[in-house]
């Protein structure tokens, strides 16, 4: 057995145009230097490759008002069509004859528009952050590359969370709307000062680090809530990172900049309304989706919430009659974040560069959707790339909010040469499961290095080398997390790192160890890992309180170190148990740990 290693990911980025440029890649050069087989090499056609006649010049629609800057190096290299405020209809009609689509968040691109192009629309480029606009499954289906330029607007958004945070508070929209209405009203719209205030800035991420710089220059005491946001990068700048209940039980402002996923989506609600500072205000410049919007509407008429000012809203244009949009209270601004001259210049080239790239067969570092990999290895290799990602997406989960992840290396042991099993595909995918749970960022093998890198995640791999013939890929991947603390503490290996390891039997992912403990379930589902006393009944206590609750229990597998001491016992389940069904397996006397984890 012999083992070698590499680094990866280096420092934390400062990123540049040069940066993104030196990143790109050739997409025909891709498919000869990933993972294929020897007898396959040099014949398998890449599965996703942008191929356009240069024959003749190809044709980009501009959907959106695009800056000059952009629209100039479109037309240096293709014809342009500008058709703003097309509508479904339209769009679908033109788009058969266009080669390229570049939008911005106000066009939806549903699958209609890539079933209707005919399989002629290659590239669609997103002019700004969010994709949600668009349909990425189908873009894939139909071979469609879509890019985007995530970081040319993070500057102007921070800049209108701050406008909106200090037009609130001295009630800016509402008094000029007075005043032209012929009223002289000074002690209506008396303010609240922001200096010494505490404001909780909600995901630290790129536009929330900006957010925080600026308010702490308005003399304001800033706390953040990230889970995954590295506690020393928020540390320099003067900001402690806190729990969730922390940020919203001490704060006079929250401002909003997590983005939407499944955990975040309607976050504020009901509940966490009930447990702010009565009277807190609150900003979003992030996605309308992250509030309960019903239920701030109640918060705003109960005085717990005293204001809010909002850019995104859960439907943009959100309805006429809308109670939020209309409450005395709230703030609006259709969804202007990324609107400045300066901001809409640097995406409109970040996103011109993307897309001639991607038409002259280049690769864009900002791709968002691109399985680069040819058929044949890709079929090889499938159950061990969903067993990286599962394996990722665990072990993310493992780790106790406020340690940031910044410290992961990926084994792979593997009786193959080095030269038959380029890992580049399942490192990304281990980078997928790592961050996609924590981001709007979509990760794949294009972007999976440069995201990594951008949020500061240093990932080494490991290869041991097995003797014997290479009947399959790779044996096991292990997938460690160092300086970090746990949710489940029986994750961590003796090493002091949070460890899950798996194989591939019989074709399905299987997690074979998570910490130091052995175990053998296939990854699917969800799963509840539990720590217990080894003793008999365990399986029957939690199996009738899930029963109980209807939760479907696919598998359960019990693994201990020594019989009669301690055992982990992983139970595998379709739904989500409620808190309360939790809460009575936390209770059971033999558990000393569990923890519920979705894959
Ligand atoms: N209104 C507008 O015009 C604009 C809106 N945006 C939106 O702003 C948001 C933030 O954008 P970026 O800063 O560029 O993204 P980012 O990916 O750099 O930052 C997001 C941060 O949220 C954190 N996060 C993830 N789950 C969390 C959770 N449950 N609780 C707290 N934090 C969590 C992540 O760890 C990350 O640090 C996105 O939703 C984006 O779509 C961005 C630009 C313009
Ligand atoms: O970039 C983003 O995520 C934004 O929300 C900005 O959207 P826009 O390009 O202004 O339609």
């Amino acid at each position: 057995m012999a083992v070698s290693s590499s680094s990866l990911i280096l420092s934390p980025p400062s990123l540049t145009k040069s940066h993104l440029t030196s990143l790109s890649l050739s997409w025909k050069q891709l498919p000869r230097n990933l993972s294929l087989p020897r007898h396959h090499r040099r014949r398998a056609p890449p599965i996703f490759a942008v191929v356009v006649s240069m024959n003749s010049k190809p044709t980009i629609l501009v959907a959106e008002k695009l800056g000059d800057a952009g629209l100039d190096l479109l037309k240096s290299f293709a014809n342009v069509d500008c058709s703003y405020n097309l509508s479904p209809e339209e769009l679908c009609t033109k788009i058969s004859l266009c080669d390229a689509l570049i939008v911005r968040s106000g066009t939806k691109v549903s699958r209609e528009v890539f079933e209707s192009s005919g399989g002629r629309l290659k590239v669609v480029g997103r002019a700004g952050v969010g994709i949600d606009n668009v349909d990425l499954a189908a873009a894939t289906e139909h071979g469609c590359l879509v890019v985007n330029a995530p970081t040319a607007n993070t500057v102007a958004a921070a800049e209108h969370g701050i406008a909106l945070l200090t037009a609130m508070a001295r009630n800016v929209a509402q008094a000029d709307a007075s005043i032209k209405a012929g009223k002289w009203q000074r002690n209506k719209y008396v303010g609240v000062s922001l200096v010494g205030k505490t404001l909780a800035v909600m995901g630290f991420g790129k536009v929330g680090t900006e957010v925080a710089r600026r308010a702490k220059g308005l003399g304001m005491n800033i706390i953040a809530h990230d889970p995954y946001a590295p506690a020393d990068r928020a540390h320099a700048i003067g900001v402690d990172l806190v729990s969730f209940d922390e940020a919203i039980a001490t704060a006079d402002f929250i401002t909003l900049h997590m983005p939407l996923t499944p955990a975040t989506s309607k976050i504020l609600n009901d509940e966490n309304f009930a447990k702010m500072k009565k009277g807190v205000r609150i900003v979003n410049v992030a996605r309308g989706g992250v509030i309960d919007e019903d239920a701030l509407v109640r918060a705003l008429d109960a005085g717990i919430v005293a204001q809010a000012a909002l850019d995104v809203f859960t439907v943009e244009p959100p309805p006429k009659d809308s109670k939020l949009v209309n409450h005395e209270n709230v703030t609006v601004t259709p969804h202007l974040g990324a609107s400045t001259t300066e901001a809409q210049e640097g995406v409109a080239i970040e996103i011109a560069e993307a897309v001639v790239g991607a038409l002259r067969g280049e690769l864009a570092a900002t791709a968002v959707n691109a399985p680069m990999v040819p058929s044949e290895v890709l079929i090889e290799l499938k159950p061990y790339v969903t067993l990286a990602e599962k394996l990722g997406r665990l072990a993310v989960q493992l780790v106790a909010g406020g340690s940031g992840v910044k410290t992961v290396k990926v084994t792979y042991t593997s009786a193959r040469a080095p030269d038959d099993l380029d890992t580049r595909l399942l490192r990304a995918m281990v980078t997928k499961g790592l961050i996609e749970p924590i981001s709007s960022v979509f990760v794949n093998l294009v972007n999976a290095d440069f995201t990594a890198k951008q949020r500061g995640i240093r990932i080494s791999e490991e290869r041991v080398i097995l003797d014997g013939s290479p009947q399959k890929p790779l044996e096991a991947i292990r997938v460690q997390i160092a300086n970090v603390e746990s949710r489940f503490a029986s994750a961590i290996s003796e090493l002091g790192e949070i460890k899950v390891e798996g194989q591939v039997k019989d074709g399905i992912p299987r997690l074979t160890k998570v910490g130091d403990f052995g175990v053998d379930v296939s990854l699917e589902g969800n799963i509840i890992l539990c720590r217990q006393v080894d003793q008999p009944g365990m399986i029957g206590l939690v199996g009738s309180i899930l029963g109980e609750e209807n939760v479907n229990v696919s598998f359960m597998s019990v693994g201990r170190t020594v019989p009669r001491k301690q055992a982990i016992m992983t139970i595998g389940v379709d739904e989500k148990p409620s808190k309360e069904a939790l809460k009575k397996i936390g209770d059971i006397p033999a558990v000393e740990e569990f923890v519920f984890l979705a894959l």
